[in-house]
């Protein structure tokens, strides 16, 4: 099995990279792969870079080119769901585009012909991230993520991803992820840390916590891994 870990930024995937061994370092397509082992087994490691565009080049990459078998994302994630709190784990059980927007044709928030508004994770993963998170003593929600290319840092723009899709977090990677691996029939999970609640203070609380977000998630995501 070769497993495909990825994030969208440096910080998401740092606490990874030190992890692993006989790293090789591929540059392709204006970005770094890390080619390497964790324990024995064969993990691709990189980060996107951010939004859907840079995080499906390199979420197709992974699959096509260093032909891995799973794809998990770890990364943090601003908060819809007024229960979660910074450092709160959520797994996505699926995904939706928030910024995809071509309802003046009568069609839903989120939906392209023959797309679909929201793509589901794989559940085996999911039910794997259950046990890990009761072995951890941790509490993960699993929930509705929505992706868009926008940071959000406004209660109103917060609301209409709540009231349209039911989001318990939102970010920038995860649906354009998900279609990815979903048109390529590769299982993928998305595991995201809160760094922030998307409203007013969110780009202070961004800054404050996205490097100790990331390593909550970082290290949940490895526990998986060494299930895997
Ligand atoms: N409220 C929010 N709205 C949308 N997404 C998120 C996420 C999830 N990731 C973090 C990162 C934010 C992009 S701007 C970072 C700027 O870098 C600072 C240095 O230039 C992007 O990869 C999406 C956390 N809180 C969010």
């Amino acid at each position: 099995m070769k497993i495909a870990i990825m994030g969208a930024m440096p910080e998401e995937v740092a606490p990874i990279l030190e992890r692993l061994d006989d790293v090789e370092e591929v540059n392709y397509a204006k970005n770094r792969y890390y080619k390497a082992k964790y324990k024995d087994i064969d993990v691709v490691v990189a980060y996107s870079k951010i939004g859907k565009v840079f995080s499906t080049l390199t979420a197709a990459t992974m699959l096509q080119m260093f032909a891995c078998d799973v794809l998990l994302f770890t990364g943090v994630a601003g908060a819809v769901n007024p229960e979660l709190k910074i450092g709160d784990l959520v797994v996505a059980n699926k995904l939706a585009q928030h910024d995809l927007d071509i309802t003046i044709f009568g069609h839903p928030h989120g939906y392209v012909p023959e797309g679909s508004v929201y793509i589901e994770a794989d559940k085996d993963l999911i039910a794997l991230s259950k046990i890990v998170a009761s072995e951890m003593g941790v509490n993960v929600k699993e929930g509705i993520i929505a992706t868009g290319d926008q940071f959000i840092a406004s209660e109103e723009r917060k609301n209409f991803i709540a009231e349209t899709f039911k989001a318990d977090a939102l970010e920038m990677e995860g649906a354009s992820v998900a279609v990815v691996c979903d048109a390529l029939g590769v299982p993928f999970f998305i595991l995201r840390s809160i760094s922030d609640s998307a409203d007013m203070d969110a780009g202070f609380n961004f800054e404050e916590f996205v490097e100790s977000s990331a390593k909550v998630s970082a290290e949940f995501l490895m526990k998986m891994v060494d299930r895997l």
